[in-house]
């Protein structure tokens, strides 16, 4: 296969494994974000930048959304969400941050492909992401097109992009104001 034919395997790849993910622990996820107080996001290398996408949509909604380890994201309190995307469930540092976000009060939510992973267990709610990574034995699911933690990656940027309108719904923000908060010294 060529490029643009590996590009577009890879789309398909991942529509199906979109599809398989449960509606109902998406809209479990989605309810958490709207009854938090605050919200961060928390990951490493690309499940960062990823989360960090996310993390702007919610801004643009009306959500205060913050991410780890900014220099100008606030005091993580009770009532408020931390939302980890980790394909393994077995990163160290979001270990340690979910632990420490528990012990101040807040719930967990997590995007992972490991139900059964340390994050996982420590989750209040999960969305799973039957995708591969290569940071755990999955020698029982379909190999991946895209390498490393892509395919997991890339799921979790169209699931929260596909979030956006269902939770302006949801928290009752009208249309007209869904972009209006998007960085204008740009
Ligand atoms: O950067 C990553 C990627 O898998 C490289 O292909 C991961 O997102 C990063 O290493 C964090 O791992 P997970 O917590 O297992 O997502």
């Amino acid at each position: 296969m060529n490029v643009t034919e590996t590009a577009a395997a890879a789309a398909v790849q991942l529509s199906e494994t979109l599809k398989k993910i449960d509606e109902a622990q998406v809209e479990a996820f989605m309810d958490a974000i709207c009854s938090a107080k605050k919200v961060f996001v928390y990951g490493a290398g690309r499940s960062m930048l990823m989360l960090r996408c996310i993390a702007m949509r919610l801004m643009h909604l009306g959500f205060q959304s913050y991410v780890v380890g900014d220099t100008t994201t606030p005091a993580f309190e009770e009532g408020d969400l931390l939302i980890l995307g980790s394909g393994s469930g077995e990163t160290g540092s979001l270990v340690n941050i979910a632990a420490k976000a528990k012990k101040l009060g807040g719930k967990i939510a997590v995007m992972t492909i490991n139900r059964e992973s340390t994050l996982g267990k420590m989750s209040d709610v999960m969305v799973e992401i039957p995708a591969y990574t290569d940071k755990v034995d999955m020698t029982d699911r379909e190999m991946p097109i895209l390498p490393g933690g892509s395919m997991f990656e890339q799921c979790m940027l169209v699931l929260g992009d596909a979030m956006v309108l269902p939770l302006g719904k949801k928290a009752g923000i009208p249309t007209d104001h869904y972009f209006s908060r998007h960085a204008n010294l740009e």
